[in-house]
């Protein structure tokens, strides 16, 4: 279709224009669910030492049966030294293995005696059991953890059995959240009949939140050329992300591919085949500050945020491919959906796991790219291809969550 471009092409495009975000760095407590920026070596061997793993006796193993106790050792405390083949220390789970000691008795396969400890009678053990070798897990300077992985649980687990109080992350984008549009008005106070109350920021801010981006600032402007301009100044002084929504289709008040325009933003693309969300725009500045300019309508610009914003955050975080969530995941159609010849068709669907463990969308078209109010019942929308034919059954289709 003359000057639309394909969805591959705008992410291809969205791409080539997204720049790694830089790194900052933040004490442990406040790594939790960034991006790690650097490689982490292991401080030491792990374990550290030969580590005793169950509660019971140590000993030097041998053909004797019955031990003398000679003392405790205790986990936190340096080694104590074992002198003979009967003589055995009650050793705690998690406890330096004890100098002359090779061998752990768990407490429950022992007889106490006067003095110590005789083994049951057809108690069977190996040598060297229970016994957690020093550097069973890894090596000192072994490399832990790679650059551009989410901070996990474990990762977290990981830089702190290392020492890492304070750790290099990736920074989080800035991104302002711009609504355009005089019939807007705000969630509180009032609004007249031929108002609507501000929701696409909502959404955007929430898909964002949930893949971790938290630094927003939502900003509105009306109609006017002169505040347009004024406000996307402002925004791009301040922020590295604008996410604009309205005022990019055709209308006479439709001001914002002008507006940055003036401000040197300069267009990459605007239009893409699909539906919904064809007007969307994208530029950049020679700062390389990335501009997504998403159609008002809220569908239009709550998929669009999710297919092509969302990816880029990511990317900009350095994160692997892999570790993103960027790779859709591909579904299995549960019923047909119409597809349209000329553009490809984003159609918001429920997902649940079929008794094989097959994912399956279930289509849940909205009326109007303007119609979101049973949008909540979603999971999020399946990218259909542009098609003559319908999409059958078990089709599969790439998924993006909401
Ligand atoms: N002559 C043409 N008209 C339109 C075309 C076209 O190709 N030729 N494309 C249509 C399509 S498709 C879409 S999508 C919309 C996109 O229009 P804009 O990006 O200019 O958006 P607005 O006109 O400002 O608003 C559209 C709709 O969305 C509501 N809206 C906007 N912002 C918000 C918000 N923050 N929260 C809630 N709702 C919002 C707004 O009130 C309008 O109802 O253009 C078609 N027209
Ligand atoms: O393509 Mo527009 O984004 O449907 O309403």
């Amino acid at each position: 279709m003359d000057g639309l471009i394909s969805v591959a092409q705008a992410q291809a495009l969205i791409e080539r224009h997204t720049l790694f975000s830089g790194s900052e760095t933040v004490p442990l407590a406040l790594a939790r669910g960034r991006v790690l920026a650097t490689t982490l070596r292991a401080e030491r061997d792990q374990p550290p030492y030969d580590r005793v793993m169950m509660d019971g006796i140590a000993i030097r193993a041998s053909a004797a049966r019955a031990f003398e106790t000679l003392g405790t050792q205790q986990a936190g405390r340096p080694p104590l030294t074992l002198a003979g083949e009967t003589d055995c220390l009650a050793a705690m789970t998690g406890a330096v293995l004890p100098t002359g000691a090779d061998t752990v008795i768990p407490i429950e396969r022992l007889v106490a005696t006067e003095n110590g400890y005789r083994l049951e009678d057809d108690y069977v053990f190996h040598v060297g059991q229970f016994v957690h070798r020093r550097g069973a897990d890894c090596h000192r300077d072994d490399n832990l953890l790679e650059p551009g992985i989410r901070l996990d649980a474990p990762a977290l687990a990981v830089l702190a059995s290392n020492g890492a109080a304070q750790v290099e992350v990736a920074r989080l984008p800035s991104v302002a959240i711009i609504s355009t549009g005089d019939e807007l008005v705000p969630v509180e106070g009032p609004v007249r009949a031929w108002e609507i109350r501000r929701s696409n920021e909502h959404a955007i801010a929430g898909a964002l939140a949930a893949r971790g981006f938290t630094c927003l600032e939502a900003l509105w402007v009306g109609d006017d050329m002169d505040a347009t301009v004024a406000v996307l100044e402002r925004a791009l002084a301040a922020h590295d992300v604008l996410i604009l929504s309205g005022g990019v289709s055709m209308g006479a008040f439709d001001h914002v591919p002008a507006a940055l325009g003036r401000l040197g933003v300069q267009r990459v693309f605007h239009k893409i085949a699909q539906r919904p969300g064809k007007p969307m725009w994208f530029g950049t500045d020679v700062q390389g500050r990335r501009v997504f300019a998403l159609p008002g309508n809220p569908v239009s610009a709550l998929t669009c945020c999710v297919r092509y914003v969302v990816p880029s955050l990511l990317a900009s975080l350095g994160l692997g491919p892999h570790e993103s969530g960027m790779a859709p995941v591909t579904v299995r159609l549960d019923t047909p959906a119409d597809r349209i010849p000329t553009l490809a068709r984003f159609v918001p669907v429920r997902v649940r796991h079929d008794a094989s463990g097959v994912v399956r969308a279930i289509p849940a078209p909205v009326p109007t790219s303007g119609d979101f109010s049973h949008l909540a019942a979603t999971d999020g929308f399946v990218e259909l291809p542009p098609g003559r034919e319908p999409a059958e059954t078990d089709m599969a289709a790439p998924f993006h969550g909401w």
